[in-house]
This record gives structure tokens, sequence and C-alpha cells, in this order.
């Protein structure tokens, strides 16, 4: 087939020199990129990050801002530099859909954060073996419109289907509101150093309080196999736009304003300076929310299961589609004794001689730190 040559990792290791007893073991790996050796796992020292970068023009290690979600353990693992700009790393003695994980080092998100944290910046991204589910959808509108009966009625009729985005805010819970469930409730302060370091995928000030939709919230939908969907208002549905996440845009009106506002003062949940600062922002979104060209799809909530059918319609989604499963992909036990072998954009990972081999192919591998690589897949061959 003409393929490069296999280019075996511990060759690798084997070739430099770094002045430094630095023995790779199952706990300890280490990557050389140009002048820089970075050192995966560690248990000893003050290296509470598991990474530690020497620089050989210097001679002094330096200690890594690091960002994103890192692997539970690391007992155990095996790494390979891929394009200079991340590296993979493979847990051992692990199943192969928690197995494949990604610490960058010089993609374009780690080149901006190194902008602002003026350190040295390496973020984790946990890989996702498998087909991607379907296009996650927003949904805006103004505050009593309709939108959290609307997914509701959506996430009670397809439980297995959709999944809710669950937003931070640091708005107070209302009475029924659960942390986790219905928001994850947090400090102004807190909120604004997780949206510095990366964290969150849009935020807005809204009716005087920041919400914001964190990667990880729209990560952990897509990891169970769900359709995300977001409730956010017309600014958060912008950055969405904007971001590499391709949603559905749907747009939530009223009948009337005066319904609206008979719906807000129902409702019962906002003292009278809430509402009264809703509806003067309701009418701001609403102009916005139909004359921006943002939303693919308008609907007017008047008889909510006219509405609700309509938007299922707009989904896709039938009721015979109700007790549909999830196809999930095979999932493989990866011994502690393996080795990798890259071959172009697929990774050979041996499992000893007399086992079947595992390919994890990279070539269609999209996404990436703050959230998860995906596009990734896996199969097996050989006995
Ligand atoms: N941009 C953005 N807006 C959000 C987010 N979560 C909720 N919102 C919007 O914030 C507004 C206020 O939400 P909430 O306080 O729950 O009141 P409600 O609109 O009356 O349900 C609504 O327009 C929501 O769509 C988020 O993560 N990001
Ligand atoms: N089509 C409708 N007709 C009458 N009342 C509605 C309709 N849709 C929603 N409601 C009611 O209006 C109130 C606001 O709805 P809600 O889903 O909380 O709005 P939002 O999430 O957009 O703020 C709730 O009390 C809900 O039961």
């Amino acid at each position: 087939m003409g393929e490069a040559p296999a280019l075996f990792v511990d060759d690798v290791r084997k070739s430099f020199s770094n002045g430094f007893d630095l023995k790779d073991n199952d706990l300890e790996t280490s990557v050389v990129v140009g002048h820089k050796i970075y050192v995966i796992g560690g248990t000893d020292g003050p290296v509470l990050s598991g990474i530690r970068i020497f620089n050989k023009l210097t001679g002094e290690w330096v200690i890594p801002t690091v960002l994103g979600t890192k692997p539970e353990s690391l007992k155990g693992h095996s790494c390979v530099l891929l394009n200079k700009d991340r590296i993979l790393i493979i847990k051992k003695n692990s199943k192969s859909n928690e197995c494949v994980w990604f610490l960058e080092m010089d993609t374009q998100f780690i080149q901006d954060q190194k902008k602002k944290f003026e350190t040295e910046v390496v973020a984790w991204s946990k890989g996702v073996i498998g087909n991607t589910v379907e296009r996650p959808i927003v949904i805006s509108g103004p505050s009593g419109v309709g939108k959290g009966t609307l997914i509701n009625m959506l996430m009670k009729e397809f439980p297995t289907m959709f999944g809710f985005s669950v937003s931070h805010t640091t708005r107070a819970p209302r009475e029924k509101e659960q942390n986790g469930v219905h928001y994850h409730f947090t400090k102004h302060s807190v909120m604004e150093e997780d949206i510095r370091s990366g964290k969150f995928l849009e935020f807005a000030a809204v009716h005087g309080n920041l919400y914001g939709t964190s990667v990880e919230a729209v990560d952990v939908v897509s990891d169970a196999g769900m359709r995300c969907i977001l409730d956010i208002d017309v600014q958060g549905a912008r950055s969405v736009r904007a971001s590499s996440l391709e949603a559905i845009f749907v747009f939530v009106c009223p009948p009337s304003f005066e319904e609206l506002e008979k719906r807000l003062r129902a409702r019962g949940t906002e003292t009278e300076e809430q509402i009264q600062k809703r509806l003067r922002n309701a009418k701001a979104e609403l102009e916005q929310g139909k004359s921006s060209g943002l939303f693919d799809h308008i609907l007017v909530n008047d008889d909510i299961d006219a509405c609700y059918k309509q938007l299922k319609n707009i989904l896709g989604v039938s009721e015979s589609m109700n007790a549909a499963s999830i196809t999930t992909s095979k999932v493989f036990d990866l011994p502690l004794d393996l080795s990798l072998s890259k071959i172009n954009e697929k990774i050979l990972i041996n499992r000893g001689p007399a086992e079947q081999k595992v390919v994890l192919d990279l070539s269609s591998m999209k996404g990436g730190a703050p959230g998860r690589t995906r596009g990734l897949y896996m199969y097996a061959f050989g006995q």
C-alpha cells in the first residue's frame, strides 16, 4: 500500500539524550518535541499536575498550567507524539472507550491560552470513539414564553434521545430548582475565573446575572450518545453560531406581549421588580430573535400542544422513535502489557503477540481542548 514504515515509540525514547536519568516506565513517560521534553505522569515531588517540561536550551524544569479534564488516574500508560501539537496517551489496563487521551501543547487553543496565562500551558482532552450524535438544538426566547415547558415535554417523551445542557448561572435558585439538574449555581468570581480559563463555550449577562454553557455540559450529553438541547438567550445563541458547534437554532415567540406578561406572572417565580426587568428585556429579545436571521426556525407558542408538535417536526422526531436504542460501538479490553506504533494517521495498539491488535484511526479527528477530541475510530483485527 506504500505506507510509511511504522514509527516505534519505544525507539524514539531510547534515542534521546537529555542529560537526566529519565527512565520511561509505565508511570512516567517522556516525549521529545524540539528542545522540550514533556514528562507525563510522575508521582514524586511537588508535581501535582503530573506534567512537567524540561527545556533543553535553558536546562530548566517548568511546571505548566494544566487545563481541561484530566484522566482520573494515569497508572500505566503509553504515549506517542502527533503532529508536534499534541501527544496521544493510551491508558493501559482500561476499556477502549475510556483509554484514549490527548495532551495538547501547541494547538490553536493552547497558543491562545499561553498569551492569556503568560506561562507554559498544556491541556487534556478525552478522546471519544465512534460516530457523533445528531446536531444539538439551541432554543431561545423571552422569559416566560414556554422554553422550559417545551424542553421538559421533549425530554419526557424521548428520555434516551435528548439530554439537557445544564448551564452555569450566578442567579439564585428558584424554590424547585436543583443544583446540577436545572443549573449549576455558582458565584460570580468562580464563574469569571472559569470563563478566563476557557471552560465555557459561551456566556452572557442576562437580566443582571451571568449565564453560560460550559464545554463539559455539552460534552457529557454527547458522551451519553444523546442529542443536546441548550436553553440560552439570543446573545448566547449568537456565540454558539460563531463556535464550532453545528446546532439547529429555534426561537420561541409568545402570541402577544400581554400573554407573555400573564404567563410570567402566573408562574410566580419572580418578584415584581424581576418581572419588570424581564419584560423590558423581552422587547429587545423579540426584535433580535425575529429579525436577526440568526434562527433557523421561529415558533409561536400559542397552544402548547400545537407548538410542541411543530418543534418535533423541526427535529424530525415522532412518537414511534421514543424507544429508539442508542448504538454504541464495541468495547475492547486493553491490557497492562501494550505497545504503540504509528503508521501515518493510524495507531497500532499491540496487545501481546498472541492477542488481537487494535487500530485507532485518527484520520477524521476533530475537536479537542477545552472539549473532547472526536471523530476517532477503533477496531480490532488478528486472532
Ligand atoms: N447565554 C446563555 N443564556 C442562558 C443560559 N442558560 C440560561 N440562559 C438564558 O437566561 C435567561 C434567563 O433564564 P432563567 O433565569 O432560567 O429564566 P427564564 O427565562 O424565565 O426561564 C433565559 O433567556 C435563558 O435562555 C446559558 O448558559 N447561556
Ligand atoms: N402555550 C402555553 N399556554 C399557556 N401557558 C403556557 C404555555 N407555555 C408555557 N406556559 C406556562 O408559562 C409559564 C412560563 O413557561 P416556562 O416554560 O417556564 O417559560 P421559559 O422557560 O421560557 O421562561 C409556565 O407557568 C408554563 O406552564
